[in-house]
């Protein structure tokens, strides 16, 4: 189902409410690096983002190298950000905050 696009007073609130996350590319996407102390908990990271992404049917674009993995999320259907960027970010925030940071 095609989300709407929020405006730019949500998005600003929406982000005021999650920790170190950015906006990015023109405003379309959110990002935030995380570190973790090793592969073993980074991988745990993406692992319980996965099942989130998939509750959601809304996935992550991310790069993992090592500890590191660096997430962007946008909604292609929608061309911007959405409700569901921020639900995701969030479900990430709760898998990091059980994890090693590094
Ligand atoms: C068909 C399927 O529902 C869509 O392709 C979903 C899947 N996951 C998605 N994820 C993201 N980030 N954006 C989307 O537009 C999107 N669309």
């Amino acid at each position: 189902m095609k989300q709407e696009k929020l405006d730019d007073a949500a998005i600003a609130e929406a982000l005021a409410a999650l920790d170190g996350w950015i906006r990015a590319d023109d405003g379309i996407a959110i990002e935030k690096t995380f570190k973790f102390k090793s592969f073993r908990e980074a991988f745990g990271f993406m692992t319980e983002g996965a099942l989130a992404a998939e509750k959601f049917n809304h996935h992550p674009e991310w790069f993992n190298v090592y500890n590191r993995v660096d997430v962007r999320l946008t909604n292609h259907d929608a061309g911007g950000l959405t409700d569901l960027d921020f639900k995701l970010a969030a479900a990430m925030e709760k898998a990091a905050a059980s994890r090693t940071k590094s």
